[in-house]
């Protein structure tokens, strides 16, 4: 069980100012656990997924994952965060985490078999500068899991792709947690997106960012955003909670999705 109680996280300097963040966050994730963290632009998503990464230490609060604070954990950012001089290979392996040779032969298995999970198999050779941007983020996918971390940590990872690759790469993400059991913690702008993924939704405030709502997710596997179950919640939630969620930025973008991709 990861457990996050953050009491304060505010930074000395926003553009002049101090500025509080995060106050009073409480948030478990039970063990396999796929959550979707949603909230207004800016209220501290990603400084949320900072602190649990140990980015970020600079907090009141504590974060434990059974007893200590995490460390086998896997990222993924928006930015594929590929480096240009190095395989698609070699950029997986490069997180790769092997106490002896007999054990990095088997990541390095491991890898390949990632890379070839996420249609890459021709590829391991190539440069990133030769991939469409969905074929990098399947990169940054394999990575995150080479190391078969605990946690995964995803900020945004699918954002500005378009529909089919975004639902392919969905697609590809809960394959490998529901082989590999990890817990998720999975940030995202997009309500449907996260409708579509988690096992449950927690909602933030605007800031200093709180849970302010929590929902479980009940529909059956596989989902889409685009998928009428996923609009017809999405429709339900907006209607019982029109305070926390109305003024969401991503309620209207998500409504617009829905009009051109309103099948699974
Ligand atoms: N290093 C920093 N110094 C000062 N202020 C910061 C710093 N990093 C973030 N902030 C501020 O903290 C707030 C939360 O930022 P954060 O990036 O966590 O929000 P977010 O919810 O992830 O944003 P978005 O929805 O745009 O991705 C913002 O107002 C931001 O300007």
């Amino acid at each position: 069980m990861l457990e996050i109680q953050i009491d304060h996280k505010r930074y000395p300097d926003r553009g002049g100012r101090p500025h509080l963040a995060l106050s009073g966050l409480r948030l478990s994730v039970r063990q396999g656990e796929f959550v979707c963290v949603v909230g207004p632009s800016g209220c501290g998503k990603s400084t949320l997924l900072n602190i649990v990464g140990g980015l970020d230490r600079d907090m009141s609060g504590r974060v434990d994952l059974d007893g200590a604070f995490p460390e086998d954990i896997g990222f993924m950012f928006q930015e594929p965060r590929l480096m240009p001089w190095l395989s698609v290979l070699d950029n997986v392996l490069l997180v790769a985490r092997a106490a002896d040779p007999r054990a990095a032969a088997v990541v390095r298995e491991r890898a390949v078999a990632l890379l070839r999970a996420m249609e890459l198999g021709d590829v391991l050779d190539a440069y990133p500068g030769r991939l469409s941007g969905g074929m990098m983020r399947r990169v940054a996918l394999a990575r995150a899991f080479v190391n078969e971390p605990q946690l995964l940590l995803m900020d945004e990872p699918f954002v500005s792709l378009d529909t089919p690759t975004a639902n392919r790469l969905r697609e590809m993400l809960v394959e490998q947690w529901q082989r590999c059991g990890a817990s998720v913690l999975f940030v995202t702008h997009d309500l449907r997106e996260a409708l579509a993924l988690a096992d449950r939704v927690c909602f933030l405030s605007s800031a200093p960012a709180r849970v302010v709502l929590e929902h479980e997710v009940e529909l059956p596997r596989p989902r889409q955003p685009g998928c009428a179950e996923v609009g017809r919640l999405q429709e339900a939630l907006l209607a019982r909670h029109p305070d926390l969620l109305g003024g969401l930025p991503l309620a209207g973008h998500a409504r617009a999705n829905c009009e051109g991709d309103g099948h699974a």
